[in-house]
């Protein structure tokens, strides 16, 4: 990418690759996904090569987020880098494939977009993952999505975040995108969910081919929640969980958390408030695959991301 003030221009998107099965208990990106491997027209778009790719196959067919560890967190510089060898866990051998495909990571034969394709089973309707503000090809395309969907809305979660960013199978590409749908419950297809997923991926990649063709995108605006803060369950001294999310914060994913508001609800009827300072959106609320990760929900804040002028390199020349 080369930015002159608030331009921003990048080389033709051309290798696009979409991941389902990364979690291998989230049904609709695998179903896309498998319908794409077996007829690829959907998704096929002028001057892009677009690969649909299971990630995780083992944990597909066991229908499990993930056999030994979560694939999701596994494209550490560590890992990638480790001596391949049979006592490494599977999903750790799986991301070295997959980063020797796609990648390597931060490498300038790295695919240049990955979509990856998840559920969740909070109410977070249609959110858009983005891993760093800077990322103006991708802050271009959220613009364009948000836009073709609208009136429906589609949030951007920014998980730009000193301690709670982590490594995920999309990070190899040059632009990784998260696509997170929900609710939908592990190991089910909701058509409703489904269906948002699959719009979402359409103006995706409408975005790229227009991009690709030569079109210049105008610099833009782009509200997105910033990743704050982890909370955990109210836990005892053996670390049992001993309290619910609250009633007034199930189902209330994006909506303002306020000093003072219910949090989670004890088993003896009490009540924990928020005691943070200002206001939060809390998201992943009751996540089931959190639960093992000392998980309750993730706060997040407001914010407005600016991306610039946005239009292939080669129109400079
Ligand atoms: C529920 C779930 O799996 N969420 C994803 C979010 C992401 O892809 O960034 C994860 O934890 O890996
Ligand atoms: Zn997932």
């Amino acid at each position: 990418m080369t930015s002159i003030s608030n331009v921003s221009c990048f080389n033709e998107a051309r290798r696009v690759a979409i991941f389902g099965g990364t979690h291998g208990n989230e049904m609709s990106g695998i179903t896309l996904v498998n319908l794409w491997i077996k007829n690829g027209k959907e998704i096929q778009r002028k001057g892009v090569e677009t690969k649909p790719f299971i990630t995780n196959p083992r944990a597909v067919e066991k229908c499990t987020r993930y056999v030994d560890t979560d694939l999701n967190r596994a494209f550490t510089t560590e890992n990638l880098s480790a001596p391949s060898g049979d006592d490494l866990p599977y999903e750790v051998k799986r991301a070295q494939q997959i980063n020797e495909i796609f990648g390597p990571k931060g490498s300038p034969d790295a695919y240049d977009v990955i979509f990856d394709l998840h559920n969740t089973t909070s109410n977070m309707g249609c959110t858009l993952i983005l891993e760093s503000s800077k990322d103006h090809f991708n802050l271009q395309m959220m613009h364009y999505i948000k836009k073709a969907i609208a009136p429906d809305s589609c949030p951007v979660l920014l998980t730009e975040h000193p301690l709670l960013k982590y490594s995920t199978s999309r990070s190899v590409a040059k632009h990784p995108i998260g696509l997170e749908v929900g609710p939908q419950p592990q190991g089910v297809l909701r058509s409703n969910i489904f269906e948002s997923m699959r719009v979402v991926l359409k103006h995706a990649l409408d975005f790229i081919e227009l991009f690709n063709e030569g079109l210049e995108f105008p610099p833009c605006s782009v509200d997105v929640f910033r990743v704050w803060d982890k909370m955990d369950y109210p836990r005892d001294t053996n670390g049992n969980i001993i309290a619910m999310v609250h009633p007034n914060l199930q189902d209330c994913d994006w909506e303002p958390l306020n000093p003072g508001d219910p949090m989670f609800q004890m088993f003896d009827g009490t009540t924990v408030r928020y005691e943070g300072v200002g206001t939060v959106y809390p998201t992943f609320i009751n996540e089931a695959a959190y639960y093992e990760k000392q998980q309750a929900f993730v706060t997040t804040r407001r914010e407005t991301l600016v991306a610039g002028n946005c239009f292939i390199l080669s129109l400079l020349d």
